[in-house]
Order: C-alpha cells, then sequence, then structure tokens
C-alpha cells in the first residue's frame, strides 16, 4: 500500500507585533496567512465505501482545521504575554479578538502552536506531515513532524 501524503490549504486574516523586535513588525500590522496542512497516510482501499481512495476527506480536514484553528485566529490580534500591562489594556479596549499568547507571535512559533493543536486531533489512522505558515507572500516557516520526533 503506497503512502500519499495529501494537503489542504487555509488563508486567515491576523494581526500581531513582534515585542522588542528591532524594526516596523514590532507594531501592531496584518497578514493575510496561508496554512498548508498536510497529512501522510494510507489510501483506505475499500471499495463502496464512501471514503474509498483517501487518505482521509478533505472536508473533514478542513473542520478540523476550521474548528481548531482558524475560528479563533482569524480576525484576531496576537499579542506576547510579555507585552506592559499598559499596552495589553489598551489595546484589550479596541480589539474584541485580542489574543493572549505565551510566546513572541512570530511564523516559527504559530507554526510549532498550531502542529501542537492539531497532533491531538488527527485520527490515529493518519499522522500530521508537516504545516508551511506564510505570513507573506515571501516569507513563510514550516513544521516537519520528522524534525521533532
Ligand atoms: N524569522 C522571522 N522573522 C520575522 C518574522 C517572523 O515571524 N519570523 N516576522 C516579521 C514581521 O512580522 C514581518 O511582517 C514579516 O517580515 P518580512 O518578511 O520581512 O516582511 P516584508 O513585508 O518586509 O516582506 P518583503 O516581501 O520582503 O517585502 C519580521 N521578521
Amino acid at each position: 500500500m503506497p503512502r500519499i501524503r495529501v494537503t489542504k490549504r487555509f488563508d486567515f486574516e491576523m494581526a500581531h507585533a513582534l515585542l522588542a523586535y528591532n524594526g516596523v513588525c514590532k507594531n501592531v500590522h496584518g497578514h493575510t496567512y496561508e496554512l498548508e496542512v498536510t497529512l501522510i497516510g494510507d489510501a483506505k482501499n475499500e471499495p463502496g465505501h464512501p471514503e474509498d481512495g483517501m487518505v482521509m476527506d478533505f472536508g473533514q480536514l478542513k473542520n478540523i482545521v476550521n474548528t481548531k484553528i482558524i475560528q479563533f485566529f482569524d480576525h484576531a490580534l496576537v499579542i506576547n504575554a510579555l507585552t506592559p500591562a499598559p499596552q495589553k489594556e489598551a489595546l484589550a479596549l479596541t480589539t474584541e479578538r485580542l489574543t493572549v499568547l505565551g510566546f513572541q507571535p512570530t511564523s516559527e512559533n504559530l507554526v510549532t502552536y498550531f502542529a501542537g493543536i492539531l497532533q491531538q486531533e488527527i485520527p490515529s489512522n493518519v499522522s500530521l506531515f508537516s504545516l508551511r505558515l506564510y505570513e507573506t507572500k515571501t516569507s513563510f516557516a514550516e513544521w516537519f513532524a520528522s524534525d521533532n520526533q
């Protein structure tokens, strides 16, 4: 049975600020993030089964990623928990979707965080192979299961 990788791409709008960064990215600014989720597994070989020929139904993968990641991060402002309290409070006054994370919201840290979430949610008959998170058209971070065992 051949091992097959399947990938689904998502996008979401998110603002962030890099605390103490030496450049313009210390300011609150937004990106259209693109997240590519790649699974690996065996395609089901059960003629007549609704998922015959599939590693995982793309619709099922979409549902997991949308409910566990996208709905929380789309149109959110994400900041580092170490942001000084007065600044956090000011942002909270004007931002309904303010997400405070215990790390600097770089592409590297976000893709690692998303991998941790998805590893808990992907059914055991398939595996999370990799994630690629584009922050801009020219910048992305990747997470591979094989690099993190
Ligand atoms: N290793 C990382 N470096 C930077 C990150 C990051 O997450 N990881 N993030 C930023 C900023 O958020 C910035 O918005 C993105 O950086 P950059 O690719 O330099 O953005 P540009 O708009 O300048 O991209 P160009 O395509 O080069 O115009 C900074 N660094």
